[in-house]
C-alpha cells in the first residue's frame, strides 16, 4: 500500500538527508586530498633533510599515522558514497516503555550521525534498536542492547526501495518484513556473485545472526534457507557488535571449494566489511601433514565413489566416519600412552637417569603430545650430570634421542597403522594405487597427530565458520575443534550430502560439541513452489515450508536417445540465451559427465564455462558443472541432463540429484533418454 499523504513528507526527509550526506562527501574529500598532500610533504621531507636514526623513526610514525588516517577516511567516503545511492531501507517509530517521546528510527546499511548534534540520522541495520525492524510489526516490541533488554512500542513501519538516491516506492506495513518486498527481493534475476539481504532479513534468521552468547552455533536449513546468508550476515553482525576485540583478520571461512568462495566473496564488502579469509579443508590437512606423501582429495574420494563405489572402499570411509571409530582411536591413544613408552635407566657421558625418574616426568607431562614429552622429559630429568653440572649440548642431544627411542614409534604413520593392528582390523587401513593416502584417513592421521607430536593450532582465529557440515565426519569436526578453540558457526544440510556414507547427522555432532546452540531453519527462499514441490520428490522433508512464490512446473523431457537429447538441451540453451534470465546451470551427475556435455554443446555461445574443482571463479551466463561442485550456488535456471536409471539408482545419486534440481530458482528442466531414474514417480513432457 502506497500512502500519498505521506509521501511528500517523506520525499522531504530523504531530500535532506541526502543534501547532509552530500555534504559530508564534500568534507571527507577535502579530508582526504588534505591528508594526502601531508603524507607527501612528510614522505618529501624525510627524504631531502639529513635526519639522525630518532628523526627518522619519529617521521616514519609520522607518516604511517596520516596514511591510516587517510584511509580510514575512505573508508568511510565509500560508506557514504553507498548512503548516497540508498540511504536507509527502513523505518520504525519507537515509544520506549514509560517515555512519551517517539524515536524514528531509519534504518540503513551504514549508520550516520551529524557530527555538531550527535543526531543519528541514520542507524546500522546492526545496531540494537534495528532489531525491531526484522522482529516485529505494530504493537509491542523489544530489543536486546549489551545492558539489557528495552521494552516499548512500535507506532509506524515502513519500507522503502530508494535507488540512485530516489525513492521508487514505500510500504507501509503492520506485519513483519512486508511479503511483498521479500517476493520482489526473490523473484530478481540472479547476479553473478551472492548478494545481502538486509532489506529483508526475516525474524528467525535475525535471531541467528544476532545471537552472542553461544560458543558454537549449529544452523540445519532446508535447501535455499538462507544458510549462507545468514552466516555471512552474521559475521558481519559479530564485527560490529564487538568492533573492539574482533576484525576480519580474526575470522575464517572452511568452505567447500574456491569458486563457492568467489560466489560469496561480494556479501561482507557490500555490507561495509573487509572480506574474510577462506581455507578449504584440505588445505587444513595439508598443512599439518606436509611431508607425509600424496593425499586423495576429498572430490576424487567422491569421484571414486561414483565411478566404482566398491564395497570395501565404503565400508572403510563408513567406518571411520562413525563415532565407534572415534572411541576406539581414543582407546588406542590412551593404550599407546600407557604401554609404548618402555623406559631404561639411561647413563651418558657423565650423566645418570634412573627409569624412576623418566616415569615420572613422563606421567607429569601427560597433557603434552609424546615426542613433545620426551623432549620434556629428556630436558627436565638429564639437564645436569652427576657432579650437578649442566650437560652440554652434544649430551644433551644424545639423551634426547635415547629417551624418545625408548617410545615403541618414531614416526606417526607406523603408529597409525598399528592402530589397525591393535583394533584386529588391519584390513581397514588401505593406499590407493600410487601410494596416495585415502582421504578417510586423513583427519584420523591428524588427530593421532594432535597426541603423538601436535598440531599447529590457529590461535589468531577468533571466530571460525564451516560450511556444508554435512560432508563432514565426527573426526574432522574433534579436529577442528583441536585446531580452532574459538567460537563457531556451524551449517548445513543433511540432505544435501555430496557423501552419505561419512555424513555426520545433528545428534551426532551434538556429542562433539555439546554445549552447542542448534538452529533449523525450515523456509526455503530460492526456489518457486514448483520447484520446491517437485524437489521434494526426492526428499520428503513435511517440515519444509516453501515460499509462496510460482513459476513454471518443472520439466522432464524424454528423449529418443543421447544424440536427440543434446539436440533438445541445445534447444533449451537457446530459449535461455533468447529470455530475462541471467544464469542457466546445467549439472551433471559427475565430472566426466559434465565435461561430455561441455563438449557436446559448447558451440551454442562463447560464454559457456565448464566448472571443475581447479576452477576458481563464479560465471553469469552458461555454466556446465557437475552436482558436487555446485553446491551451494544458484541459477535462474538449472538443466539436469541424463536423469536416467542407470546415471541415477544409488542413494549418493539420489543425494546428488536433490542438489542439482534444488540449485534453480525460477525454471527447472530434467532430461533423459532410455529409462527415467525410479527417484521420479511421473514423467511429464
Ligand atoms: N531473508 C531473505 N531475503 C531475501 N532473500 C533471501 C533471504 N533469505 C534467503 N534469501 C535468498 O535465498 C537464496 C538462498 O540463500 P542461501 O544460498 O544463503 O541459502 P542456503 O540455505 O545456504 O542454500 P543451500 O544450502 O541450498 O545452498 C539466496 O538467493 C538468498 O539471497
Amino acid at each position: 500500500m502506497v500512502f500519498n499523504k505521506t509521501e511528500e513528507e517523506e520525499r522531504q526527509y530523504l531530500g535532506v538527508v541526502l543534501s547532509k550526506l552530500r555534504k559530508k562527501l564534500f568534507d571527507l574529500e577535502d579530508r582526504i586530498s588534505s591528508s594526502h598532500s601531508d603524507v607527501l610533504e612528510a614522505k618529501k621531507f624525510i627524504w631531502e633533510n639529513k635526519l639522525d636514526q630518532a628523526e627518522q623513526a619519529f617521521n616514519r610514525e609520522h607518516v604511517s599515522l596520516k596514511i591510516d588516517f587517510g584511509e580510514k577516511e575512505m573508508a568511510q567516503r565509500s560508506k557514504v558514497q553507498k548512503l548516497l545511492n540508498s540511504p536507509y531501507f527502513g523505518r520504525v517509530d519507537f515509544v520506549e516503555k514509560g517515555q512519551t517521546e517517539i524515536e524514528n528510527i531509519y534504518i540503513g546499511i551504514h549508520s550516520f550521525v551529524e557530527e555538531n548534534n550527535l543526531n543519528h540520522l541514520i542507524y546500522d541495520w546492526r545496531a540494537p534498536v534495528s532489531s525491531v525492524f526484522y522482529d516485529f510489526g505494530m504493537g509491542k516490541a523489544d530489543y536486546s542492547t549489551p545492558v539489557g533488554k528495552v521494552e516499548g512500542e512500535v507506532h509506524l513501519k515502513r519500507q522503502y526501495s530508494i535507488k540512485a538516491g530516489v525513492m521508487e516506492y514505500m510500504v507501509e506495513s503492520s506485519l513483519n518484513i512486508n511479503d511483498d518486498i521479500l517476493l520482489k527481493e526473490l523473484s530478481g534475476t540472479s547476479d553473478e556473485k551472492m548478494k545481502n539481504i538486509v532489506t529483508s532479513i526475516q525474524k528467525e534468521q535475525n535471531a541467528v545472526i544476532r545471537n552472542e552468547t553461544s560458543k558454537e552455533v549449529i544452523i540445519q536449513g532446508v535447501a535455499g534457507s538462507g544458510k549462507t546468508s545468514v552466516a555471512l550476515h552474521r559475521i558481519a553482525f559479530l564485527l560490529y557488535r564487538f568492533k573492539d576485540t574482533l576484525t576480519s583478520k580474526n575470522i575464517l571461512i572452511i568452505s567447500p571449494n574456491k569458486v563457492f568462495s568467489n560466489y560469496i566473496s561480494n556479501v561482507l564488502p557490500e555490507l561495509g566489511e573487509e572480506n574474510i579469509r577462506e581455507v578449504h579443508i584440505e588445505e587444513l590437512a595439508h598443512k599439518q601433514l606436509s611431508g607425509m606423501g600424496k593425499i586423495q582429495s576429498f572430490h576424487q574420494q567422491i569421484t571414486d565413489l561414483m565411478d566404482a563405489g566398491d564395497q570395501d572402499f565404503i565400508d572403510r570411509i563408513k567406518y571411520k566416519a562413525s563415532i565407534d571409530f572415534l572411541h576406539e582411536l581414543d582407546g588406542f591413544i590412551n593404550y599407546m600412552d600407557a604401554e609404548y613408552f618402555s623406559p631404561e635407566d639411561v647413563t651418558i657421558d657423565s650423566v645418570f637417569i634412573s627409569k624412576e625418574d623418566l616415569v615420572r616426568t613422563y606421567h607429569t607431562y601427560e597433557r603434552m603430545p609424546i615426542q613433545q614429552r620426551l623432549e620434556k622429559v629428556a630436558s627436565i630429568a638429564g639437564n645436569r650430570d652427576r657432579k650437578g653440572r649442566k650437560v652440554s649440548p652434544a649430551t644433551s642431544r644424545k639423551i634426547k634421542s635415547a629417551i624418545k627411542s625408548m617410545f615403541k614409534y618414531q614416526d606417526l604413520l607406523s603408529l597409525y597403522k598399528d592402530f589397525y593392528h591393535y583394533i584386529g582390523k588391519p584390513h581397514l587401513f588401505k593406499y590407493k594405487s600410487g601410494k596416495i593416502m585415502e582421504y578417510a584417513d586423513v583427519f584420523p592421521l591428524m588427530y593421532l597427530k594432535s597426541y603423538f607430536n601436535g598440531l599447529e593450532s590457529y590461535d589468531y582465529v577468533k571466530h571460525l565458520l564451516v560450511d556444508e557440515m554435512q560432508d563432514y565426519t565426527p573426526m574432522q569436526y574433534v579436529v577442528l575443534s583441536k585446531l580452532f578453540r574459538s567460537k563457531k558457526t556451524i551449517l548445513g544440510d543433511r540432505n544435501q550430502s555430496v557423501n552419505p556414507y561419512s555424513s555426520t547427522s545433528i545428534a551426532e555432532m551434538k556429542k562433539v560439541f555439546p554445549t552447542a546452540e542448534t538452529v533449523e531453519l525450515l523456509k526455503s527462499y530460492r526456489s518457486t513452489i514448483e520447484i520446491t514441490n517437485f524437489a521434494q520428490q526426492l526428499n520428503d522433508n513435511n517440515k519444509l515450508i516453501p515460499i509462496e512464490r510460482h513459476g513454471e512446473e518443472p520439466q522432464i523431457l524424454n528423449c529418443k536417445s543421447r544424440t536427440s537429447e543434446f539436440e533438445e538441451i541445445r534447444k533449451l540453451m537457446i530459449d535461455f540465451l533468447q529470455s530475462d534470465h541471467n544464469s542457466l546451470g546445467i549439472i551433471c551427475k559427475t565430472q566426466t559427465q559434465a565435461s561430455e556435455m561441455y563438449q557436446a554443446v559448447n558451440r551454442v555461445s562463447q560464454d559457456i564455462v565448464l566448472l571443475s574443482f581447479d576452477s576458481e571463479e563464479f560465471h553469469e551466463g552458461i555454466i556446465i558443472t557437475s552436482a558436487p561442485m555446485s553446491k551451494g550456488l544458484e541459477f535462474d535456471q538449472v538443466i539436469v541432463p541424463f536423469v536416467d536409471a542407470a546415471s541415477y539408482h544409488t542413494d549418493l545419486d539420489k543425494s546428488l540429484l536433490y542438489i542439482a534440481c534444488t540449485r534453480a530458482m525460477h525454471k527447472l528442466n530434467l532430461t533423459y533418454a532410455d529409462t527415467l531414474t525410479p527417484f521420479f514417480k511421473n514423467t511429464q513432457k
